[in-house]
Formats: C-alpha cells, structure tokens, sequence
C-alpha cells in the first residue's frame, strides 16, 4: 500500500489548483478518502461514495472506538475522516491525498500505522496570498482576513519542520515539478 500523502498549506496557496493538475495527469493514481457524516444523503449522493452516511449514534459509537483520524460538528451534524477510510484508498492500488489544516496534520501525526508523508505548500508571501484570495472572488473582506491570520499561524507551524517537503508555490509550472518530484520520489 503506498503512503497517504497530507498536503496543507494556508488557503489560496494554491493546493487545489496543485491538485487538480496531478488529477488531471494522472486520474486513475490518487484518490481522496471518503468522509463519514450524519447529514442526511443529498439526491444523487451515493452511499461510500460522496460521503459515509451513519446514524448519530453510529457516529458516536465510532468516536468511542477511536476511528477517526478527526472529527467536527457542523450546522447540527457531525462530519470526520476515519482511519479505514484512508486505508481503503491504499488498497484499491490508489495513493490518497489528504488536503487539510495544520490540526489536520497534526491529528495525522497521532496515527502513525498511517505512515503519511507532509507536505506543505506555502506562498511566495503573505501579501501574494491577498492577491490570490482577493483574485478567486471567492472571499468577503472579512474571511480574507481570517484566512490571512490563519495562514499567519500554518507558516510558523511549518517553521517548526512539521513537514517532509516545503513548496513555494510562486511559479506554478515550477511548483507543480516539485510536486510530482515529491510525490513520485522512492519512499
Ligand atoms: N502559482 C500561482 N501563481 C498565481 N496564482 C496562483 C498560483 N497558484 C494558484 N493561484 C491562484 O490562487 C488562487 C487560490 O488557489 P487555490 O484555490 O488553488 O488555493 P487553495 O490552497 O486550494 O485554497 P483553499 O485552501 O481555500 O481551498 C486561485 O485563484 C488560483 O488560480
């Protein structure tokens, strides 16, 4: 079973665009893991599929048994990423990617008979990563500024060598080289 492969990094770094050029290369080598949630199905959503559809105490049952890598209660339901979840990527010949938050990484880190590997994708510079967020018109002034002081808070974590690979995603041909050299290197 190859590694899980954690990539983080502060939003609008640039992570999902990384990701969306490796899944479009190489579509049938990566895969991402399948969350669970209490949430009731949406039409079309498919069970194993889009999401793990359990009861709230199923769900309960599972944070007792110390299933989830992580987990959180959003809007009323709960929503975690358990341990098999990320194994069973790795045994259908697929390298999952986890893309999340420093707790994410750190809550990774607790479980090591997942034998993941970091990597965290940085921006050329906090005033770069204004122009991106502002760029995507996807953000309101306020939660461009909590994104900024969070991204404050994943580069002093990545100071602390957290991760195997730091990318500076400034050039994005360049950044995406790094990427797959890191990804594809012997491990
Ligand atoms: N190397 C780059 N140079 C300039 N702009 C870039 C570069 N890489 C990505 N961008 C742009 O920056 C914006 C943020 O990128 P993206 O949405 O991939 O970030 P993200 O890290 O996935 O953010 P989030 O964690 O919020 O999902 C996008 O508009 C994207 O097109």
């Amino acid at each position: 079973m190859s590694r899980p492969i954690v990539i983080s990094g502060p939003s609008g770094t640039g992570k999902s665009t990384l990701l969306k050029k490796l899944f479009a290369e190489y579509p049938k080598s990566f895969g991402f893991s399948v969350s669970s949630t209490t949430r009731a199905p949406r039409a079309g959503e498919v069970n194993g599929k889009d999401y793990n559809f359990v009861g709230v105490e199923g769900f309960k049952s599972m944070i007792k048994n110390n299933e989830f890598i992580e987990w959180a209660q959003f809007s009323g339901n709960y929503y975690g990423t358990t341990v098999a979840s990320v194994k069973q990527v790795g045994e259908t010949g697929k390298t999952c990617i986890l893309d999340i938050d420093m707790q994410g990484v750190k809550s990774v880190k607790e479980v090591p008979e997942l034998n993941a590997r970091f990597l965290f994708v940085a921006p050329p510079s906090i005033d770069d990563l204004r122009k991106r967020l502002e760029g995507r018109g996807t953000e309101t002034e306020e939660s461009i500024s909590k994104r900024l002081s969070a991204a404050e808070a994943e580069l002093a974590y990545a100071k602390t060598g957290a991760h195997e690979k730091i990318i500076v995603n400034e050039d994005l041909d360049r950044a995406y080289k790094e990427l797959k050299d890191f990804i594809f290197a012997e491990n």
